[in-house]
């Protein structure tokens, strides 16, 4: 916990022991928790980007989660960073120039043909598939996926960044002592990710046209790196360290995100609710759950491969009333048939929603999508989260196999500035950001208030 009577310097340009490695450029870019800088390395003119992280368990979960994914190409490089009590932590990391929400927004306002194309969609799809998996068999649940997190560096290869909301779950038993979080020392990636993992009939100087052989076996290639990430895992939980309080039971290692996880609420870093961003966040985190796993990664997902295929937001609700409105006016009511157990919920009893008899569906919200599509939108975005499909399973999925194949990485449009940059984009994503409001009831329509035994239940029209 960050001690209150600790000082902190007013800026990243005061630390010498930053500024005698780096010159700091121009700032490109701020979150709830974090200013991020442009920068060059002195020693090798390396540019990097340096995120400087105002809050304690925020910097600490960022450089525990990136420390035990640097194995994977589909995850942002961590080179270094500064670590002290009484200093905001600074992350060293490699500059990526755009991000996904910055190629959704291209395909609608600037690009001739108006879309992604399926072969592009296919190829950001396997990335994030594959950063998502490392993730997973890792034990670490992401919490706050969605396009702008996806960066994108210039050559095409996407990487999961912004891990400071992310836990990693630790076996059954294991407690974890903030003290011994940082104290081992730190090895920096010997190569940029991109190099290490990505063979090089794949990369950019290839253009050779890609046979559906190469391809499976590229393919493969993706899926095996997972049963290799098995051998890191035991190592990353002891040494793990972790800011996290959660318990894992993992009854099948080859199925890791479907097992079953039991949260404890320790010490003073319960589990909350709310995280994630709310247009992406599942349903269980916006009933009030306390007790969830990677399944609420895998939600997450359905919501942003939606949006590559529409070029909108699947379920842009205002308000966390107004977000379940949404998701239910298209999937139907979240009652015991769908999901057993619901009703357990925290927050299920104390909120009640109109009976949906003609649920919109998701055909209508992806309109012109194949039936492929729409189904591996369906397997990630089902109410019960034992019900979701793996990262692993949709890369296995009949839709990255058939034709047309995924565009080389090489071939990707990549647009060249990214969505914190961008205006009109930012206006969206601003929206988005009160990570505050878990339960905000302004912006709905009218309500119904009746006491119950247990408080009250709101009903909403
Ligand atoms: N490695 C990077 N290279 C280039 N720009 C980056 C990098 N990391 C972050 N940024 C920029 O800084 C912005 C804020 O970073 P990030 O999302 O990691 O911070 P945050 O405080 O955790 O944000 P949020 O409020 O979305 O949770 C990003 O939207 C992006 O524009």
């Amino acid at each position: 916990m960050e001690p209150a009577s600790k000082s902190k310097s007013w800026s990243i340009h005061t630390r010498s022991e930053i500024t005698c490695k780096y010159e700091i450029q121009q700032r490109v870019g701020s979150g709830a928790y974090s200013d991020v800088y442009k920068a060059r390395r002195l020693s090798d003119n390396l540019v990097v980007a340096l995120k400087e992280v105002h809050d304690y368990q925020s910097g600490l979960r960022e450089i525990e989660a990136l420390k035990a994914l640097q194995h994977c190409p589909n995850v942002v490089v961590l080179h270094e960073y500064f670590w002290s009590d009484d200093e905001d932590a600074v992350l060293v990391l490699e500059f990526l120039q755009t991000d996904l929400a910055s190629v959704i927004r291209s395909a609608k306002k600037e690009w001739e043909d108006g879309v992604i194309r399926v072969p592009e969609i296919k190829r950001w799809m396997l990335q994030i598939l594959s950063g998502v998996d490392a993730c997973h068999r890792s034990s670490i649940v992401h919490r706050d996926l969605k396009p702008s997190n996806l960066l994108i560096a210039a050559d095409g290869v996407l990487k999961l960044a912004d891990f400071g909301q992310a836990r990693i779950l630790l076996e059954p038993g294991f407690v974890a002592n903030n003290d011994d979080l940082l104290s081992s020392a730190y090895e920096p990636p010997v190569m940029s990710a991109p190099e290490k993992g990505i063979k090089d009939d794949y990369k950019s100087q290839n253009k050779e046209p890609l046979t559906k052989e190469k391809y499976i076996d590229q393919l493969d290639e993706i899926r095996g790196q997972a049963y290799m990430y098995e051998f890191d895992k035991e190592s990353n939980l002891q040494d793990g360290n972790a800011s996290c309080l959660a318990t894992c039971t993992a009854s099948d290692e080859e199925d890791f995100a479907k097992s079953s996880y039991s949260y404890q609420e320790e010490g003073d870093t319960p589990l909350t609710s709310c995280v994630g961003t709310r247009w992406f966040r599942a349903p269980e985190l916006l009933y009030g759950s306390t007790n969830y796993g990677p399944e609420i990664d895998l939600w997450s997902l359905g919501c942003i491969f939606a949006e590559l295929f529409s070029l909108k937001p699947l379920f842009p609700g205002t308000s966390d009333i107004d977000q379940l409105s949404r998701i239910f006016s298209v999937l139907g009511n979240l009652s015991e048939e769908v999901w057993p157990g619901c009703v357990k919920l925290p927050d299920y009893q104390t909120i009640s929603f109109c009976k949906i008899d003609n649920p919109i569906g998701l055909e209508e919200c992806l309109p012109n999508r194949s039936a492929d599509e729409i189904l591996i939108v369906k397997k990630l975005l089902s109410f019960d989260p034992a019900n979701r499909a793996t990262a692993m399973e949709l890369l296995h999925d009949k839709y990255l196999e058939d034709s047309p194949l995924p565009l080389p990485i090489s071939e990707l449009r990549v647009p060249s500035t990214n969505s914190s940059q961008d205006d009109e984009s930012h206006g969206d994503w601003f929206d988005n950001r009160d990570m505050e409001s878990d339960s905000d009831f302004d912006e709905f329509g009218s309500m119904d208030v009746t006491n119950t035994d247990a408080g009250f239940s709101i009903k909403f029209f």
